[in-house]
């Protein structure tokens, strides 16, 4: 694409809104996490690069990140409102620069860049997220955004309709009414696309690089070429257009107007080569057992049996929280639905697809002898909400899977039935049309946005969309008949907070001196050791 650029005299600049690490074997099946991953996503030619939450959850992740990444991107990384906190001496300092200015190769257009993270306290004690609102108050950014330039690009693990990138363009407003300004975002798992003005619009590559957002803009006037403009590009009005690109090489081909013999490059090859030696080294593709069925995280409702928390809840969780001294104990565990990350697709399970569905390296702790009364409100008080969580930093919406921030009602779609095709007997479908049907389109994004219906790269069936839960929760060692008087109330970690507030509201007044930790393992790991136990091993 950059040579394709060169050749048309355009400009294209390759952006990352974070969240790299965490969720891909690559990266969480070595010990320490990374030790191949860190080469391989240096390769890329990223032109501006921040940080996402999960960069930031563990103490030693982001320590990689800033000894890693950061040098890695020199000048590109960008850390508008992120601070990292030295071991050496204890010194809060930039994670990285705060802000970017350059000037593209080819249309000489001048921009000022910035990189930033949403509002998120769920970060390790090593780093300090300024929240968005101070950060632009701060002089050097509203020294920043007085700079003359012709463009401001704002990238950022933040959502676009939320109050940060609000807060950020009203503030670039307020002294640049009329320089164009382009948002990237990111966190909410969704395609997204916004109009903040004429002349300012956002987009959003929706989740775990399954989409390449695509964003052309037309008709700015850079400034910053030796030679004067063109008359054209003086009348020229300006164009946003975005496209969400499937991740995939039938896309690449496409839009390089290359093929499968000419697309790959030397450094292509090199990379493919280095993914493929690290996948092998980490035994990626070991499989722990064939999953009989598909297993979906939103695609079927819950609770069902084709839904993946009806399986964690009844299936795999009273099976592995096992706690030998409290054996007998009646029990309540309950884990987000946010924790798992992905759908379990109908045969091998793997090494990899552990990290894909859940890589999170929470573990399971518990408090003792809850009376009954007060643990059995904790569910539904979570999963209700309400103005007690609302008004503590512990939002509901942190426990859930990302999209629930955006998508706030189930999507129906119709079952259509397929048409020329013959079922094979396996999980494929051959695509056989005679010549007046209309094609089978692959079940897919079907996204709908601010710009209308018109997106999407590739034309999709749609997929339905079912909301789930806050939490789900499994009762354990219960008396054939009555309430127990007393529970062990257990949880992964994560949610201790929103735990010990549903509790001291129906209230029992536990701290977490109370929480001792229930099992050693992660949630990740007992789901592995249960596939393994329960599943076929060969598909
Ligand atoms: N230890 C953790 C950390 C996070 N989560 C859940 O993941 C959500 C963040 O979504 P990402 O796309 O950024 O993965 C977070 O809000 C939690 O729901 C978790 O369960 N355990």
């Amino acid at each position: 694409m950059r040579q394709k650029a060169d050749e048309l005299g355009v400009d294209v600049l390759l952006v990352d809104t974070g969240d790299r690490v965490e969720g891909n074997g690559l990266y969480d099946g070595s010990d320490p996490k990374g030790k191949y991953f860190y080469d391989i996503v240096r390769e890329q030619e990223i032109d501006i690069i921040c940080t996402g939450n999960h960069e930031l959850y563990q103490i030693d992740a982001a320590a990689r990140e800033y000894d890693l990444t950061v040098p890695n991107f020199k000048g590109k990384y960008l850390a508008s409102n992120l601070d990292y906190i030295n071991p050496k001496n204890g010194e809060t300092i930039p994670m990285a620069q705060r802000y970017r200015k350059f000037t593209t190769k080819n249309r000489g257009i001048r921009v000022l860049a910035f990189g930033f993270l949403f509002d998120f306290t769920g970060n390790a004690n090593n780093t300090v997220v300024q929240p968005v609102a101070k950060t632009i108050e701060e002089p050097w950014f509203q020294e920043a955004i007085r700079e003359d330039v012709d463009l401001f690009v704002i990238i950022g693990h933040v959502l676009l309709h939320g109050p940060e990138y609000k807060a950020i363009y009203k503030a670039i407003r307020s002294q640049n009414w009329d320089t164009p300004i382009q948002f990237f975002g990111g966190h909410s798992h969704i395609r997204d696309f916004k109009k903040y003005d004429s002349k300012a619009y956002g987009v959003q590559s929706g989740r775990y690089m399954e989409t390449i957002g695509w964003m052309a803009i037309e008709g700015i006037t850079g400034k910053g070429k030796k030679e004067k403009p063109r008359p054209l590009d003086a009348r020229a009005s300006m164009t946003f257009k975005r496209r969400y690109i499937d991740n995939n090489l039938f896309g690449y081909h496409y839009h390089t107007g290359l093929n499968d013999t000419t697309f790959s490059t030397e450094h292509g090859k090199k990379v493919s080569k280095m993914i493929h030696k690290a996948r092998k080294a980490l035994d990626l593709d070991y499989s722990f057992g064939c999953a009989p069925r598909d297993l979906w995280l939103n695609r079927a409702p819950y609770p069902s049996s084709d839904s993946i928390f009806t399986w964690l809840e009844t299936e795999v969780m009273p099976d592995v929280i096992v706690n030998k001294e409290r054996k007998d104990t009646p029990t309540l565990a309950i884990t987000n639905t946010g924790a798992m990350r992905f759908d379990i697709f109908k045969g091998p399970f793997t090494k990899d697809t552990t990290y894909i569905i859940s890589p999170f390296v929470s573990k399971f702790l518990y408090i003792k002898d809850v009376p009954y009364k007060a643990a059995k409100g904790i569910l539904q008080l979570i999963n209700r909400g309400g103005p007690v969580f609302e008004a503590t930093e512990f939002s509901l919406s942190q426990l859930a899977p990302p999209e629930q921030m955006s998508i706030l009602t189930d999507i129906l779609v119709p079952q259509i039935p397929i048409h020329g095709a013959h079922k094979s007997g396996g999980a494929q479908v051959p695509f056989l049309l005679s010549s007046n049907e209309e094609p089978n389109l692959v079940p897919g994004y079907t996204t709908k946005d601010e710009g209308g219906d018109d997106g999407d790269d590739t034309i999709h069936a749609p997929i339905p969309y079912f909301r789930v839960p806050n939490v789900i929760q499994s009762a354990l060692s219960f008396p054939a008949e009555g309430e127990p008087e007393k529970v062990d109330v257990v949880f992964v970690d994560f949610i201790q907070p929103w735990v010990l507030l549903a509790l001291r509201f129906m209230g029992e007044s536990y701290s977490a001196g109370d929480v001792e930790v229930y099992t050693d393992e992660t949630l990740t790991d007992l789901m592995a050791d249960w596939i393994k136990r329960n599943w076929k091993k060969d598909c």
